[in-house]
């Protein structure tokens, strides 16, 4: 059996904690379908967040259009795209909106749910959540 990249670029670790952690496996962005497919899965979710009652009372007010295309950037980054980040660390634009467990694996599960849909093989949406989940730390309870 082929071994599994690892989850973490150990390199962005100690002086960027805040920062999202980037996998290695190099067909990840490929896989989502790059820019065009983040774009589209993005699309997808934020109508799923706003439907959902553990998410919507935080997306309702938001500026969906600018968070979406931070959300492209970011996954982008966490997948090794040809991106750079625009947005603020998770820790400041989570500040104040007080996320609870129940509202962040309410996050994850629609986001599942997309991934479902667009038949996102489930190895790579595990390669995805693995990154996305450590940031639980800078969103919940802040
Ligand atoms: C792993 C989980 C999460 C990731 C990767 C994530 C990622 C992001 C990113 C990249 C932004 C844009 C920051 C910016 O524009 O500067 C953002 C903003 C935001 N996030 Fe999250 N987020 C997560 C969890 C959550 C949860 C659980 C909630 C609420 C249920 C939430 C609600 C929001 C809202 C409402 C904004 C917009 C804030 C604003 O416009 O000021 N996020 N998030």
């Amino acid at each position: 059996a082929q071994a599994e990249p690892s989850v973490s670029d150990p390199s962005t670790k100690p002086k960027a904690p805040t920062l999202p952690i980037i996998t290695d496996d190099e067909n990840l962005y490929k896989t989502f379908g790059e820019r065009g497919g983040l774009v589209q899965i993005m699309d997808d979710v934020m109508v799923r967040w706003l439907a959902n009652p553990r998410t919507r009372p935080f997306f309702e007010g938001a500026d969906q259009a600018k968070l979406k295309g931070h959300l492209v950037e970011q996954f982008c980054v966490i997948m090794k795209g040809p991106c750079t980040y625009s947005g603020r660390t998770m820790a400041e634009s989570h500040m104040g909106m007080n996320v609870n467990e129940g509202s962040f694996y309410a996050l994850v599960e629609e986001l599942q749910k997309t991934l479902n849909a667009r038949k996102i093989p489930f190895r790579a949406q595990n390669r995805l959540l693995a990154a996305l989940a450590p940031m639980h730390r800078d969103i919940i309870g802040k």
